[in-house]
């Protein structure tokens, strides 16, 4: 049979705590503060300058989730950035490269840890969503229970990775299928679309849309709706509905990273986003 995910938990959390001795670094990329109501915890994203998904931010996040995870005074945990200019800009485009197949396999891992983390969580996850949102940082949202958005011009949510010469990866295609449908997922992912908020809520990649200095306190009144039903039924439905999708990860794990290691270290997609990174430096304000 299939590992469960608290062994998958357990022993990558070992790894992960092995990695953070070894980054070693003074900077807190991601701060945890309890809220205003019991029992829910606010967690900050704080990788200036955009929470792009750097192996040393991925592993403090994973470290941190871990840790309320088995906190019995959580249940539940509102995710928000703290970086004004993001909410988060997705993979950091310098970890995929012009580096090694090694690093490449240790960064798709790692990844994968944080999706079956956030999607398996027994806590009622909700993404307070203050800033934009492209491809891979859109997994914290479509892994979450719920999706609040800032209502900006600048808040564009997606996952646009085709306008960046890739593909992605099944595990992020799913979430969005099972959120948004199969027709609509088909149109976003090969057009690479990323919704200004008003379209967002049309297509339903998030569930509400609110102005930016209320989507903190939004969040914790939907929290306190998802918190009055009993945990142990919440939990039960969610495991139901969530784990189809999850299994084919864990059951495709070492496939998914020896695809995504082939692919990435191909000289045409190295140029894809290196151009990419190239354009985004260029396109200052
Ligand atoms: C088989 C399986 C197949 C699998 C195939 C592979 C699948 C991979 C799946 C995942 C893919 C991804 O997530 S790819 C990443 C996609 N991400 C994006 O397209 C978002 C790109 N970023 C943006 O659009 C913008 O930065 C945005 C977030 C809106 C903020 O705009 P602003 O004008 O406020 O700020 P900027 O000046 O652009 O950004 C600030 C600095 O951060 C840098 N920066 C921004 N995004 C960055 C990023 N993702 N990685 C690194 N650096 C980034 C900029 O270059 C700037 O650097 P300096 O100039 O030095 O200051």
């Amino acid at each position: 049979g299939l590992p469960d995910a608290a062994f998958w938990w357990k022993e990558r959390a070992t790894c992960c705590k092995v990695r953070a001795r070894r980054f070693g670094s003074q900077r807190q990329l991601v701060v945890v503060e309890p809220s205003s109501t019991a029992g829910v915890a606010v967690l900050k994203l704080k990788n200036l300058p955009v929470n792009s998904f750097s192996l040393e931010f991925l592993t403090e996040l994973i470290i941190n989730l871990e840790k309320l995870e088995n906190d019995k005074t959580f249940r539940g945990i509102i995710i928000t950035s703290d970086c004004p200019k993001a909410f988060s800009a997705g993979v950091d485009l310098r970890e995929i490269c012009g580096k090694n197949p090694a690093h490449y396999t240790e960064y798709w891992k790692v990844l994968q840890d944080l999706w079956l983390r956030l999607y398996l969580s027994n806590l009622v996850l909700i993404s307070a969503i203050n800033g934009p949102c492209a491809a891979g940082g859109c997994l914290i949202p479509l892994t979450s229970d719920y999706r609040i958005l800032a209502d900006n011009p600048k808040c564009l949510i997606g996952l646009n990775e085709t306008r960046l010469g890739i593909s992605a990866p099944f595990w992020f295609k799913d979430p969005l299928v099972n959120i948004i449908g199969h027709r609509a997922s088909e149109h976003a992912l090969q057009l690479g679309l990323l919704f200004p908020p008003a379209e967002a809520l049309q297509v339903g990649i998030v569930d509400k849309v609110v102005p930016k200095d209320q989507v903190q306190s939004t969040a914790l009144s939907v929290m306190t709706q998802w918190l009055a039903i009993p945990d142990h039924a919440r939990q039960l439905t969610k495991n139901m509905i969530r784990k189809p999708t999850a299994d084919l990860l864990v059951k495709h794990r070492d496939t998914d990273i020896q695809n995504f290691v082939s692919f990435i270290s191909r000289d045409s997609i190295q140029k894809s986003l290196q151009m990419y990174l190239a354009k985004l430096k260029q396109n200052k304000d």
